[in-house]
């Protein structure tokens, strides 16, 4: 292995603690997933190498890339997804880490090319919206530049709902999978298992009640509010 540049290291780790979160947590079968860590001053992110069993992996083995999806350091393929993560951090700057898992429950609402519809107050915490479902890839970006068009397909489902990635930091693409982010790789796998919890309750509520209705406005706010309003009262200050 050639020589490493110290620059790199901390988001080599990150990203390399964060990726092994996704099979501790049950959100990966097999390679099924990877998680990046940016570090915007130096213009570059840590991201797995594709295909490489998730015991395989080492903070070394991590693959820097930069916002435009060029490797810069590492011996290894990244990720099949890199562009898509480029993307997003290349046009959305407080990004800090990204996820991409085919988590069971988030999967089939993207196959189902549907929202995730706000039902409770587990969801009320995180998002005051249905966590959105960006429309299905045309054949044109299918055969064009695939995996850059995703973060575009992402971009342009948030701008065309008025979204702010700030605020709902999580999104399905339509016959394909979950993405989740967050200031660091660490909150980005965080908002995937909350995305895959949401997921799985709102499909059960269904089962239960076809006509469930959403959370009620009142309580959408108060849940918001309690965690992330200027008045929060939630946890420890
Ligand atoms: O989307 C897919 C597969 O459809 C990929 O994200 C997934 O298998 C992970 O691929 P990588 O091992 O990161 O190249």
């Amino acid at each position: 292995m050639s020589t490493l540049n110290p620059a790199y290291a901390a988001i080599r780790q990150q990203a390399y603690e964060a990726n092994m979160q996704l099979p501790a947590l049950g959100l990966v079968l097999f390679t099924f997933g990877n998680v990046s860590a940016a570090d915007h001053s130096l213009g570059v992110f840590a991201i797995k190498p594709s295909g490489v069993p998730y015991e395989k992996l080492s903070p070394e083995n991590m693959v820097i890339v930069d916002f435009d999806g060029n490797a810069v350091e590492g011996d290894l393929r990244p990720s099949s997804d890199t562009k898509t993560h480029a993307v997003l951090y290349k046009h959305w700057p407080k990004i800090g880490g990204i996820v991409h898992t085919h988590s069971t429950y988030g999967t089939a609402w993207a196959q189902s090319q549907r929202d995730i519809p706000l039902f409770g107050t587990t969801h009320a915490d995180y998002n005051t919206v249905d966590i959105p479902c960006a429309p299905p890839m045309d054949d044109a970006m299918i055969e064009g530049n695939y995996e850059y068009e995703t973060g575009f397909q992402i971009m342009n489902c948030f701008n065309d709902r008025g979204l702010d990635y700030k605020e709902v930091e999580m999104v399905l693409v339509g016959n394909h999978a979950p993405f989740t982010w967050g200031k660091t790789a660490d909150k980005a796998v965080h908002n995937s298992a909350v995305l895959e919890c949401v997921a799985k309750m709102a499909l059960l509520t269904e089962q239960i009640n076809p006509q469930a209705p959403r959370l009620k406005e009142a309580l959408k706010r108060k849940h918001w509010e309690r965690k992330h309003g200027p008045d929060s009262y939630y946890g420890q200050s």
